[in-house]
């Protein structure tokens, strides 16, 4: 399978609050993310987890450069994405969905406008908005639901919309930040098996920050094991088993 997401040495620091200085009296970066360099083969399911501050989301905001690195490359599907403009980005972006532990849906908008957002600001052809919207939500099984605003709709059905406004315009690639953490056990199960059914059936690669240990079992074909802005080890994950080999990893592992 080819590379569909390289890293290269990225690093992302923020500025700490303002009280927080150096020795020097300069203000003080905290590093989230140290440098990094990671693979992911196309149609993986590749999960990222740590503890709480371990530098998941940001990791995970480096692939499609809602956070941009301080240094390193963020390569999708053969394009570094840290030398495109700001147009070239928001256009390589329409290959990468993304989903969101509080969904984030328009509540003043239905099911079927949430949905046809995501391809009216793609270019999506105007004609075929309508069938690319219900094609979508037969997927996420939500077809009854099109004319609903999200307040009808339970937690479950939230995030099959977000589901389905990401995978709209087709991308090549799924981030999904702690997609389940909002969810009971039992929805949770039947979310992943959507998204596994997507990745199946339409082959996009999906990354999944999470700190449930069995979402990464159930789900994932690999997973990065970071701590403290550290990537310890990259996982296999073998008969729902997280195969972890450093002392820390295997703590993490059994932390369930
Ligand atoms: N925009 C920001 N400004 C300042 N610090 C930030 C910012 N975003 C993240 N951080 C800090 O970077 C570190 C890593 O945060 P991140 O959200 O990536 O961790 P995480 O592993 O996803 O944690 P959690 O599981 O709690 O969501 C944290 O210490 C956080 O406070």
């Amino acid at each position: 399978m080819n590379d569909m997401i390289v890293l290269n040495d990225v690093t992302k620091s923020f500025l700490s609050d303002r009280s927080i200085k150096d020795k020097d009296g300069k203000p003080h970066w905290f590093t989230a993310v140290e440098p990094t360099s990671l693979t992911i083969k196309q149609g993986e399911i590749f999960g990222l987890m740590g503890y709480s501050g371990a530098g998941k989301s940001t990791l995970l905001r480096l692939i499609n450069m809602l956070e941009r690195p301080d240094s390193g490359q963020v390569v999708i599907d053969g394009t570094d994405l840290t030398t495109l403009s700001a147009s070239e980005l928001r256009i390589a972006r329409h290959n990468i969905g993304m989903i969101f532990q509080q969904f984030n849906l328009m509540s003043n908008q239905t099911v079927f406008d949430n949905v046809a957002f995501n391809l009216k600001i793609s270019g999506y052809p105007s004609r075929d908005i309508h069938k690319r919207v219900m094609d979508c939500l037969a997927i996420v099984d939500l077809t009854d639901r099109a004319g609903h605003y999200p307040a009808q709709l339970s937690g479950g059905q939230k995030q099959r919309v977000g589901i389905a406004r990401a995978i709209a315009p087709s991308p090549k690639v799924l981030l999904a930040d702690e997609p389940t953490s909002a969810l009971d056990p039992a929805t949770t199960r039947s979310l992943l098996t959507c998204l596994r059914d997507i990745n199946e059936q339409l082959g996009v690669t999906i990354v999944i920050v999470t700190h449930e240990m069995s979402v990464i079992r159930r789900l994932c074909d690999r997973a990065a094991l970071l701590h403290q802005g550290q990537l310890l080890e990259v996982a296999d994950v073998r008969d729902g088993l997280i195969q972890a080999t450093t002392p820390i990893g295997k703590g993490l592992v059994v932390e369930d």
